[in-house]
């Protein structure tokens, strides 16, 4: 196959909601470009959008990865899974040594590994790269977080900070790491994601039943959090989907939508492998959790009328005392998801910069937020930082934020008001700085019925005790 005339800069397969999006965002920052998708209808639309630009679509693989400058760069935005895995054999025939392959798709870590090791046999470089920032985002400057080789990414520098989210002058993307850091770490970005959006749900409840605030009232709540140290993408889109209204009723949306919450699986993902790797992130797990248990509509409907216990006892927190409670909440879920990079960053050997993570989370991500400077700070300080609650300036705000949490969760537990992730936030927190754990008992008990033995406060290797005196 002749590269002679190839000129375009980088191939996008996958013209869908991510990937046209950002073959347009690429365009529009001057990059000659081109697109593969088997239907010429979508071929057609990308190049009316595409029309100022040095933008082509084809229908042809072959002359689609011909048309493209060497070493090659072409971009996957396809559903994860076999797709991805199908799209690399029908490409490899095409390509030759040094050519990047890109899958920017929600890809499982692990599969990126095998990706990564399989096209390394035939000098091709694969890298997974973590996209963030939904349509618009993709449009207009997402948050990225690719992962391979260090050299090959010299290749698409230019081009990803070029079409990037920008906070001040720093494109909110960088090297993440070998292999599929990348992945791991958006994957992560997509816990933390779940139990932010869990986090907010559970205020809705309170806002809704604590305080008996209608819907406007809510708006106005998240509104104003939004103009302050809570400031996020989250808590901004929140504020806005409680004065939506329903085309077909005129009733606000939020009232007219089923509390059945669906997922694709990056939370329970993140939720398995931070279990595999022994290193916690409840909130995550929680948030997991209830988007399964808001599926059982049938079952709940049954049970609360079998058990009606829920009073309607009113919070006696301020609204002032919820922000707090929120702020403290959100921080955890946070701490939680770097806890979870740091140890895979040790474990995988991914040499993850956590000050970098969250500098590129600031913009463009759904999880941005004004909070992630303060984490990237956290980290600038002390790039080693175990926790992010050892860090001073972060410990001082957290503590003075927890008395709010503590009545929250009070108020909740005597009213029967479900608040998981509110809960785990606290459990979690006073569990971590709990120096003597009554974990003892557990291994008093291993040893007890399994022989399973036991480590001593006062000398080191491991013991058994004749505890049935058999
Ligand atoms: N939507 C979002 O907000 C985000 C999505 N992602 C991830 O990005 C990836 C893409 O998502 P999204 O753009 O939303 O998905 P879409 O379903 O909108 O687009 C997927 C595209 O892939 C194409 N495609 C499917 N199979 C093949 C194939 N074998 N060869 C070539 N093209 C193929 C589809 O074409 P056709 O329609 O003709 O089948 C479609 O154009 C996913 O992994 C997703 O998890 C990541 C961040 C945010
Ligand atoms: O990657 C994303 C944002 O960063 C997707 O929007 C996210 O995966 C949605 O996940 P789910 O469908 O499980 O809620």
């Amino acid at each position: 196959m002749s590269t002679t005339n190839s000129q375009y800069r980088l191939g996008m397969i996958g013209l869908g909601t991510m990937g046209r999006n950002l073959l347009l965002n690429m365009a529009d920052k001057g990059f000659a470009v081109t697109g593969y998708d088997k239907d010429p209808k979508m071929l057609a639309k990308l190049e009316e959008e595409g029309k100022e630009h040095q933008l082509k679509g084809f229908a042809d693989l072959e002359s689609f990865v011909g048309s493209l400058r060497t070493p090659r760069t072409l971009v996957l935005l396809v559903p994860a899974g076999q797709i991805v895995d199908n799209v690399i054999q029908e490409l490899k025939p095409l390509l030759s040594e040094g050519d990047i392959i890109i899958d920017s798709g929600n890809s499982y870590f692990t599969d990126t590994t095998r990706r990564v090791e399989e096209l390394a046999k035939d000098g091709l470089h694969f890298f997974g790269m973590g996209i963030s920032g939904g349509e618009e985002g993709a449009r207009f400057g997402p948050s990225m977080m690719p992962g391979g080789d260090k050299k090959a990414y010299a290749e698409v520098r230019e081009i990803l900070e070029a079409v990037a989210a920008k906070v001040g002058n720093d494109a909110c993307v960088t090297y993440i790491g070998p292999g599929a850091s990348g992945h791991f770490v958006k994957m992560t970005h997509n816990g933390i994601e779940y139990a932010i959006m869990q986090l907010l749900a559970e205020t809705y409840q309170v806002l809704k039943h604590g305080f008996g605030y209608d819907n406007k009232q809510i708006n106005e709540t998240f509104a104003n959090w939004n103009k302050g140290p809570l400031q996020s993408f989250l808590v901004e889109i929140t504020a806005e989907i409680f004065l939506f209204k329903d085309d077909k009723t005129g009733n606000d949306l939020v009232d007219m939508i089923k509390d059945e919450a669906r997922s694709k699986g990056t939370g329970k993902w993140t939720s398995e492998i931070a279990m595999d790797l022994q290193l916690p992130v409840p909130i995550i797990n929680e948030a997991v959790s209830n988007r399964d248990l808001s599926k059982y509509k049938s079952l709940r409907s049954t049970l609360a009328e079998r058990y009606p216990e829920h009073s309607s006892s009113k919070s006696s927190i301020s609204p002032e005392q919820l922000e707090q409670a929120f702020y403290f909440a959100v921080a955890t879920a946070y701490a939680q998801g770097m806890h979870l990079l740091w140890q895979a960053s040790r474990q995988y050997e991914y040499e993850l910069d956590l000050a970098e993570i969250a500098k590129i989370w600031r913009g463009g991500c759904i999880i941005r937020a004004a909070f992630l400077e303060d984490i990237y700070q956290a980290y600038q300080r002390d790039g080693g930082l175990e926790h992010l609650f050892l860090d001073p300036q972060i410990a001082g705000k957290i503590s003075a934020a927890s008395p709010a949490l503590r009545q929250l969760i009070a108020d909740a537990a005597m009213s029967g008001m479900a608040l998981p992730a509110y809960s785990s936030a606290l459990t979690y927190f006073d569990t971590i700085r709990t120096a003597r754990m009554p974990s003892n008992l557990i291994q008093a008990q291993r040893d007890f019925f399994g022989a399973h033995t036991f480590e001593r406060i006062d000398s080191e290797g491991t013991f058994h005790a004749n505890w049935n005196n058999l």
